[in-house]
């Protein structure tokens, strides 16, 4: 795809400091190591480097022109130099307009909340597939346009990449597309200058809070997706969680709720919860879902009612919803020969572990022990590793501590931040095993017949990450291996 500079200016306030607007360009660019002949580098200012130290890196590369908030002190001859003033922002508004808007000619669902994002975006995608349409999705699993995957190393991706793959869902005639926002990509601006048709609050509890600071800072950026849509979307939010009614506050979408307990437009009632599935009643019908755990009644009630808002027959919706699965390691099930029940699971915060233990407590057998292995990533969140260690040992019988992506901090400080949580009284329950395999295969050790084990915190992840390596490793396939010997 080949454009002129000055189509895809419209609506923002630049300055042009050197060069021609009508110079070509055939790809724009946040990271000057991936710039090619005929591109156009923005300069970002992120939390690790100034893209502004990258430019005369991005032309050596290629680059025909550059957008940046500071002027370099040399300009390049030849190179067109555009100043705006915040170029994080923009950068979605350029790369919107580059790829003709794909956002505005498909129906765009993005969800927001701590935990859930990922259940609901997948449940979206394979609901909208079974019932028929095209359509992508953008998750932290990975990205999919119908069922092709491309892989993702981001929750949410950068504002240049969102809507290159938007441009090949439309291509790919997809009409829908559901994507997940997370609280680093809102605040970043990656997602400016979309065209959201329902935005989806799940909820919120602690996490990111190295990054935002605050916890009224975190909530500030979960609002910010609804503070921007426009009055003919749709802005659905959980009741049940209190800061639902704060995403509402001043948001110029219609209005929507769904809960289990508060009065709701989509409202739910657990009947039944067991370990194969859950009975909720909604709209006066009683239907079987295959996902487990109160958290999961809420998930399938916001996919619910984004369908529904999205002018989907409720009957239909119901029926292939209760025909679908979880998302890959969101309570995902192996069960040994001798019924050893593990579950591997994605919770990486204080509030999904203890919504997990909870639905195990409440779903095991009288007597069944529960052993939790868990760790907390490195280069993250500090303050929720004691309280991450506590909630485990709340909950469970045995705990072993272990490392989740260690990054780059050494994983022996982050099992002492969370030996933090760890009183006295507990510590009896819990051992510490670095490395992560081991404490896997202790854990399975310990197991009688109808324990249930819990490995938390890396769910579909196939690698570990360790001083910026991603080597190859699979709970799952550990837990296979540990639980037949
Ligand atoms: C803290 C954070 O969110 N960082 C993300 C952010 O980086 P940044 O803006 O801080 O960028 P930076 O590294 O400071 O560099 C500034 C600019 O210089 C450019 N650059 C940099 C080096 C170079 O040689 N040349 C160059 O041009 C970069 O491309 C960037 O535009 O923007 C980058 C491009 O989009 C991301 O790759 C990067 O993700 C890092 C790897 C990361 O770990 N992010 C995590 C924390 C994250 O964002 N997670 C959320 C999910 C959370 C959840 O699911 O709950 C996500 O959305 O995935
Ligand atoms: N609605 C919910 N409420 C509370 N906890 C939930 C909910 N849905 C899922 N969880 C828990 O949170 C974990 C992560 O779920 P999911 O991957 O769907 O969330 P996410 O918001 O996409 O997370 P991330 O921010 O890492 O992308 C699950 O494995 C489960 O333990
Ligand atoms: N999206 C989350 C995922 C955390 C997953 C967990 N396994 C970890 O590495 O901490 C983050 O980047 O903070
Ligand atoms: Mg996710």
């Amino acid at each position: 795809m080949t454009k002129r500079i000055e189509d895809i200016l419209e609506g923002i306030t630049y300055q042009l400091i050197q060069g021609d607007l009508s110079v070509e360009i055939d790809h724009l660019q946040l990271d000057s190591r991936k710039v090619e002949e005929k591109g156009l580098f923005i300069a970002v200012k992120g939390s690790e480097a100034d893209g502004h130290q990258f430019i005369p890196k991005a032309i050596t590369q290629g680059a025909v022109a550059v957008v940046c908030e500071d002027l370099p002190e040399d300009l390049i001859e030849g190179v067109t130099y555009i100043q705006i003033e915040h170029t994080g922002k923009a950068a979605g508004h350029l790369a919107s307009a580059f790829y003709d808007h794909p956002s505005r000619k498909l129906k765009l669902v993005g969800i927001t909340g701590t935990n859930g994002k990922t259940t609901t975006v997948m449940l979206l995608h394979q609901l909208f597939r079974k019932m028929g349409y095209n359509a992508g999705v953008l998750s932290t699993i990975e990205n999919k346009i119908n069922e092709t995957i491309i892989p993702t190393k981001l929750t949410t991706p950068d504002a240049v990449t969102i809507n290159a793959l938007m441009a090949e869902m439309v291509k790919a005639n997809c009409t829908h597309c559901f994507m997940e926002a997370s609280s680093h990509a809102i605040v970043q601006e990656r997602i400016a200058g979309l065209s959201f048709d329902v935005a989806i609050f799940s909820n919120i509890s602690h996490d990111h809070l190295d990054y935002h600071g605050t916890f009224p800072e975190y909530i500030k950026a979960k609002k910010k997706l609804f503070d921007q849509l426009p009055a003919s979307a749709h802005a659905l939010v959980n009741a049940d969680d209190r800061r639902g009614a704060i995403m509402l506050q001043n948001c110029k979408a219609k209005h929507h709720t769904f809960a289990l307990k508060s009065m709701a437009d989509f409202k739910g009632k657990l009947v039944d919860n067991t370990f194969e599935g859950l009975l909720m009643e909604i709209d006066q019908k009683e239907v079987w879902f295959q996902l487990i755990g109160d958290f999961n009644a809420y998930n399938l009630l916001g996919v619910y009612g984004a369908a529904v808002l999205l002018g989907e027959p409720s009957d239909e919706v119901l029926t292939v919803l209760s025909e679908i699965r979880s998302a890959d390691g969101r309570f995902e099930q192996i069960i040994s020969p001798e019924n050893v029940r593990a579950i591997v699971d994605y919770a990486h915060t204080p509030d999904a572990l203890e919504n997990v233990l909870k639905t195990i407590q409440q779903l095991r057998i009288e007597g069944e022990r529960i052993i939790t292995v868990v760790g907390c990533g490195g280069n993250r969140d500090k303050t929720k590793r004691p309280v991450m260690a506590k909630t485990a040992t709340t909950y469970s019988d045995l705990v072993v501590l272990t490392s989740d992506n260690p990054r780059f901090e050494d994983p022996e400080e982050i099992l002492n931040d969370m030996m933090e949580g760890i009183t006295p009284v507990t510590e009896r329950k819990v051992s510490k095993v670095v490395d992560r395999k081991e404490a896997i295969k202790i854990a399975c050790q310990m197991a009688q017949p109808n324990d249930v084990i819990l490995v938390a915190g890396k769910g579909h992840e196939t690698y570990q990450e360790i001083k910026g390596e991603r080597y190859p490793f699979d709970d799952r396939e550990i837990l296979k291996l540990a639980l037949k010997k």
